[in-house]
């Protein structure tokens, strides 16, 4: 009889700082994963702020990280608890939880990027192995630490066509699956972050539903040339950011003194999302026939709209269709990435990342 296969949980709460997601992955000998149950949760108002305001320095940060890092774990730890009931699974059922943590610096030019989280805590609140810091290791091999999903991107979605898959979170990072040849990723750029923050300022909501907001403006071609225009863009891989990079100061500084209305400030960033990824598949894998899109942006009707209008040779789908819930793609290679480091399998790609060379990621906390 076949054994079942053993069960990781994935945690990921991202750059939109939106809240957390969590699966139940069942992975098989090869690294074959499938999400038996999944669970997200808000972020409450106090803890959003408190990672939030993390972003940048400010007075008593070590204490107000280490509160957080503990508030961040309980979060985890609740959302853990959720998903075993709605699973009816047991503590015991569990191989591990692989748990990304808040990211709140990223400054890999200085050898570093911080991920809060108290995984001693989160092994102590659900009994289960917590492996976490999946980052730095790469980063002590001279690579970026980011992105890491392509390896897992590369095993979930083998095509027999040249395929690309797109994260539209809070940044957006790019994998290109070539059917012959190295597997390619790097950051590209701001994905929802931008919208995210000029729609909170401008109409006090968390995001532009569907895009619907952006579609009443019109776009301002001089605003989205200067944006387009940040060396970011133009940077070769290995490449990654973040809000270090991509921040509301940043938008303003381009908007410069102008007076632009700011559903038209919304409807240029939609653009510059939309532009800005497809320049870099273009650029990067010109010969890219499918597009899959996930991450909360595969939901944002009017972005994939104009993605398919802005690349017609192009076949765009969201993750949906190929059989993985686009919101929850991060959380289920999380839980591949637990999977790796217990099999003490490397997990990095050194052509993503620009590591020396292959590393085992993370560190565990037994329960
Ligand atoms: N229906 C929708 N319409 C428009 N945008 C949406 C919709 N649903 C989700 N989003 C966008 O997706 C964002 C959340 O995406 P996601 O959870 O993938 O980001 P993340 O994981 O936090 O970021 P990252 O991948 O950068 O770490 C929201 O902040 C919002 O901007
Ligand atoms: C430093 C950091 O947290 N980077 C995130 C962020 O969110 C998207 C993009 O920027 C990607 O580089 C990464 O997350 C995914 C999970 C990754 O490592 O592949």
């Amino acid at each position: 009889m076949n054994q079942p296969r053993p069960l990781f949980i994935g945690i990921m709460s991202g750059t939109s700082l939106d809240g957390i997601d969590a699966v139940l992955a069942s992975i098989g000998s090869d690294g074959e994963a499938a999400i038996e149950a999944a669970q997200s949760a808000p972020f409450s108002e106090g803890l959003r702020k408190a990672l939030f305001d993390l972003q940048s320095s400010g007075p008593d940060e070590i204490h107000r990280e280490n509160e957080a890092a503990n508030a961040l774990a309980q979060a985890y730890g609740g959302l853990v608890k959720a998903l075993l009931n709605h699973a009816r699974k047991k503590a015991s059922d569990i191989t591990a939880i692989g748990a990304h943590g808040q990211t709140i610096r990223h400054q890999p030019q200085f050898g570093y990027t911080h991920q809060t989280l108290n995984p001693a805590l989160l092994a102590e609140i659900t009994g289960i192995d917590v492996v976490a810091d999946f980052r730095s290791r790469d980063l002590a091999a001279g690579g970026h630490g980011a992105p890491l999903v392509p390896a897992f991107h590369a095993q979930q979605f083998q095509s027999d066509v040249d395929v690309a898959i797109l994260n539209l979170g809070g940044i957006a990072n790019l994998t290109l699956l070539p059917k012959i040849g190295e597997v390619k990723g790097f950051d590209c750029g701001p994905g929802n972050m931008l919208m995210d923050a000029w729609i909170e300022q401008h109409q006090q909501k968390s995001f532009d539903q569907d895009g619907t907001w952006a579609t009443q403006g019109r776009l301002h071609e001089e605003l989205l040339a200067r944006m387009l225009s940040d060396p970011f863009f133009k940077k070769a891989p290995p490449k990654s950011t973040g809000r270090d990079d991509f921040h509301l100061a940043w938008l303003e500084k381009h908007i410069a003194k102008e007076v632009i209305e700011a559903v038209d400030v919304q409807m240029s960033l939609l653009h510059l999302t939309v532009l800005s990824t497809l320049e870099a598949v273009m650029l990067h894998a010109p010969q890219t026939q499918k597009l899959i899109v996930c991450g909360g942006g595969a939901k944002n009707i009017a972005l994939m709209n104009l993605m398919r209008t802005k690349a017609p040779q192009l076949e765009i789908i969201s993750s949906d269709s190929v059989g993985v819930d686009a919101q929850l793609v991060e959380a289920l290679a999380f839980a591949w990435l637990a999977w790796a480091h217990k099999e003490k399998r490397p997990a990095n790609l050194p052509a993503v990342t620009g590591a020396k060379g292959l590393r085992i990621l993370g560190a565990c906390y037994p329960a």
